[in-house]
């Protein structure tokens, strides 16, 4: 969308997947479905392979293949992440341009802050000047719920670590908040929604190639010079793209290494395995993955809650349906996830005691956790018939512990899932992690950035592929660690100051 802003340049997109409209891609729309498009056809469907952490678990990997990609499938979550964790990336790739300061322009030009469908008053729910004027729409919970006053009243009369952070996105990455949804209008919005889709309604410089698998890039007279794309829309049929000014690797942590490596460039090893011949020896593509685990605790509640009753009772379920189809508003154009902690452990005890701390800096957390007003399961956890419930899920360690101890929750708990009922030692609650985590999807690294004299990246500061002419990527592999916040947000922003870079600095 930004490059077609010049009518000189003609950007070409190929994308695997299919495109997000029609009956079914509602899944993707709605906000209170969000989750609901993985395991359909909008998704590539891969599963991990056996876990050794997990005791040798197989979890399924969700990738969006469908225009918007897995911004299409996500849970909404927009948090930027701490500050440090962009001064990190400039440390990382040598380049000032990458940090919190620099990149504010891009920041505020990528996402605008909206009301939510209800237009309640939010003062003091998110600080509006961290808020910029993009295409990218957030918002705010139109369904505040009695859990997630319990929430804030628990943070409250727990206070020391739990703070209450008014706006995570703020780049002060600590603390207990509402949190920000990238919905806007009452849908969700996403890098099809926001950019692409408006993008080509708009401009004749931009097309889009659907259900068009890239198999490689290739050099045509120089085999470093990769400005040469072949595709195939079905099996055996094979085309061949030459010519482009630059070749832009999008494809995720996923797909990225895997086009780099189908390509000839990675590992020389890894290439000669797959009978691969090399072009470009770099030994870090598809390496170094990071993704972050959560598990989740469930809890049977005193209360009943609004969308425990959505989920439960198909009529209600119709019924809300039927008003988003209508009018986009009520209980189905707000997201299931209201509230959002991040926090860091204590030094002193292990893992941090006798671990380096893997955090960006002293203001950057090292676990997040949030709460739904329903039964979240853990994978292959059975539902429960019954009750009503509530459930923490807390990414790497369980702080809840504390949290279930506050009077605000104690007064409403009335036992824990009878799977997590007697975790009382630390045997347990690592075996009871070991059993049921799953993965919050964020994989990022695999084709991760470096300073421009270090071995240990694939692209360099301004995201061209070391050592190739022509290629660059511009997505969530690039990130050099697990993000303090939620990717989205980072690969939003990145994006933003890549294409600055593309018009500036040629690959
Ligand atoms: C279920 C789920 C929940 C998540 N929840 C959140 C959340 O709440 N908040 C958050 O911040 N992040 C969340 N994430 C992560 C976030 O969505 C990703 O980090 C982000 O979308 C990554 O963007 P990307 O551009 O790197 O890759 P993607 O968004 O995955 O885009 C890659 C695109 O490339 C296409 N592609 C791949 N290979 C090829 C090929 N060979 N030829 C042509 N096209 C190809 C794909 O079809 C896809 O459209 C979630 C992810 C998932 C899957």
């Amino acid at each position: 969308s930004r490059l077609t802003e010049d009518p000189t340049i003609k950007v070409l997109v190929i994308e695997a997947g299919l495109l997000d409209t029609g009956t079914n891609a509602t899944v993707i729309h709605i906000p209170l479905l969000s989750g609901q498009g993985v395991g359909t056809e909008y998704d590539w469907q891969y599963v991990t392979t056996p876990q050794v952490g997990l005791n040798g678990q197989v979890l399924p990997y969700p990738r969006g293949f469908v225009t918007g990609g897995s911004s299409a499938l996500n849970a909404m979550v927009y948090a930027r992440g701490p500050s440090e964790d962009f001064d990190r990336l400039a440390l990382v790739s040598g380049d000032d341009g990458w940090n919190w300061t620099s990149l504010q322009p891009y920041i505020l030009k990528n996402e605008r802050h909206v009301p939510d469908w209800t237009n309640r008053n939010v003062e003091g729910e998110y600080t509006p000047s961290v808020h910029g004027t993009g295409p990218l729409m957030t918002s705010l919970t139109p369904n505040q719920t009695t859990l997630d006053h319990l929430v804030f009243e628990a943070v409250h009369e727990l206070g020391g670590k739990f703070v209450y952070n008014q706006d995570m996105n703020s780049g002060d990455g600590l603390g207990f908040g509402w949190m920000q949804s990238t919905v806007g209008n009452g849908a969700r919005s996403d890098s099809s929604t926001a950019f692409l889709t408006p993008a080509l309604n708009l401009r004749s410089n931009l097309d889009l190639l659907l259900q068009t698998q890239v198999i490689k890039v290739a050099g045509t007279t120089n085999a470093t010079d990769l400005r040469t794309v072949e595709i195939a829309q079905h099996e055996n049929g094979e085309m061949v793209f030459a010519g482009f000014r630059e070749v832009i690797l999008s494809a995720g942590s996923v797909g990225t290494p895997q086009l780099l490596l189908l390509s000839g460039i990675g590992s020389p090893d890894d290439l000669d395995q797959l009978g691969i011949e090399p072009i470009l020896n770099l030994p870090n593509v598809g390496k170094n993955m990071q993704d972050q685990p959560m598990v989740s605790i469930q809890y049977s509640v005193n209360f009943t809650s609004p969308l425990q009753n959505v989920l439960t009772n198909a009529t209600e379920l119709d019924d809300t349906l039927a008003q988003w189809e209508t009018s986009q508003t009520g209980f189905a154009a707000g997201n299931i996830l209201n509230t959002l902690g991040f926090f860091r452990l204590d030094p002193s005890i292990p893992p941090l005691s006798n671990h380096p701390d893997p955090s960006a800096g002293p203001q950057s957390p090292h676990i997040s956790f949030a709460f739904v007003d329903s039964f979240v399961s853990n994978p292959n956890q059975d539902v429960p018939a019954s009750g009503n419930w509530i459930t923490g899920s807390i990414v790497v360690q369980s702080p809840t512990i504390n949290f279930s101890d506050t009077s605000a929750f104690a007064a409403h708990i009335i036992a824990p899932h009878p799977d997590a009922a007697n975790l009382t030692s630390n045997e347990e609650i690592e075996e009871y992690i070991r059993f049921w985590s799953n993965t919050l999807k964020h994989p990022v690294s695999t084709a991760r950035i470096s300073s421009l004299n270090s071995s240990n990246g694939v692209v360099g500061p301004n995201l061209c592929v070391n050592g190739a002419s022509g290629l660059r990527v511009v997505d969530a592999s690039i990130l050099p660690y697990a993000t303090g916040g939620f990717p989205q947000a980072q690969v939003y922003i990145i994006a933003e100051r890549a294409s600055a870079l593309i018009y500036a600095v040629s690959c």
